[in-house]
């Protein structure tokens, strides 16, 4: 049984039921009528246990719908229209404390920039201690064997030092293995990881790739993953999203998106990636969904 934070008991959730449901959603930044839209009309639905990749060009509105899902949009984004569900739950309804709560129980994050997001001034076992009492009572103890738990589990082997370490004693590589260890460790239901190789070495980028691939295995967790890199996408996704303008053009299986894709700007992003230039210019009379 799952309880939801309205207090509704469900039944046990199956892997292929929905759990993130986008409908009609519209966001813009600034508050002119006029303003275009940087996320329009998207409707979407990810079942439980799939591996989503969400591609399109920079300026698409990739990062602006995965920041409306975890409700981070800065202030100057507006949700004009649509809803978003995670496990049938309102995520645009929740009020903060429901939000918090929901977040890296439900839904987490691996970011683009692992430095940016971890605290300086704190331990980085302090930081994933932080994140398992947010949501749990537990002792010094057991919290410590969890968070060295977490280190090991991101490949970080000598855990019981290195949870001593601040974050500018890392290096790249190791603090995303950190983020990716805290977003997975109150076990989400969904995890969003937003270009999480792009601020990487290109060696440490395949490890990181593998690493993230290893654990979503174990966990069959449920994975929207937004990259520029096609390479990443195919290696990890089962489900593509093309956005092109703030729109999903394309989505399907991997398997057919990826191979023969029937939008022509998915055709001219996937030549893009194969070395080859061909501009896309859409023709106005196309029908986009
Ligand atoms: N804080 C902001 N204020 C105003 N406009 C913004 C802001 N953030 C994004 N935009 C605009 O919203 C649109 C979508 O941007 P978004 O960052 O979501 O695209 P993206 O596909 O994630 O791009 P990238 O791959 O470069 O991160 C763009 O036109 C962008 O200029």
């Amino acid at each position: 049984m799952d309880r939801s934070l309205t207090g509704a008991v469900h039944a046990a959730a199956l892997p292929g039921d929905p759990l993130l449901v986008v409908d009609g959603l519209s966001v813009h930044y600034g508050t002119s009528k006029a303003s275009k839209a940087a996320v329009d009309d998207v409707s979407f639905t990810i079942s439980r246990g799939d591996r989503v990749g969400l591609v399109g060009e920079s300026g698409s509105g990739k990062s602006t719908l995965a920041s409306a899902i975890l409700r981070i949009l800065p202030a100057a984004a507006t949700v004009r229209s649509g809803r978003i569900e995670l496990g049938g739950e309102d995520l645009l309804a929740l009020k903060p404390a429901a939000l918090r709560s929901i977040r890296s129980t439900r839904v987490a994050r691996v970011p683009q920039d692992p430095l940016g997001s971890l605290n300086p001034v704190f331990t980085i076992g302090r930081q994933l201690s932080d994140v398992v009492t947010a949501h749990r009572r537990i002792g010094r103890r057991e919290r410590t064997t969890l968070v060295e738990e977490a280190l090991r589990q991101v490949g970080i082997g000598d855990a019981a030092v290195k949870r001593r370490s601040y974050p500018h004693e890392l290096s790249g590589g190791m603090r995303q293995r950190v983020m990716i260890a805290m977003a997975l460790l109150n076990h989400p239901d969904l995890l969003i990881a937003d270009e999480p190789t792009t601020a990487l070495d290109v060696t440490v980028q395949a490890q990181v790739v593998e690493l993230l691939r290893e654990r979503v295995d174990k966990s069959a967790m449920t994975l929207l993953l937004i990259s520029h890199d096609i390479g990443v996408i195919s290696e990890l996704c089962t489900k593509v999203m093309v956005m092109y303008g703030g729109r999903v053009v394309e989505q399907g299986a991997a398997a057919d998106v990826l191979v023969r894709p029937s939008h022509p700007y998915t055709r001219s992003l996937l030549d893009a990636a194969r070395g080859k230039v061909t501009a896309y210019a859409p023709d106005p009379t196309e029908v986009v969904s």
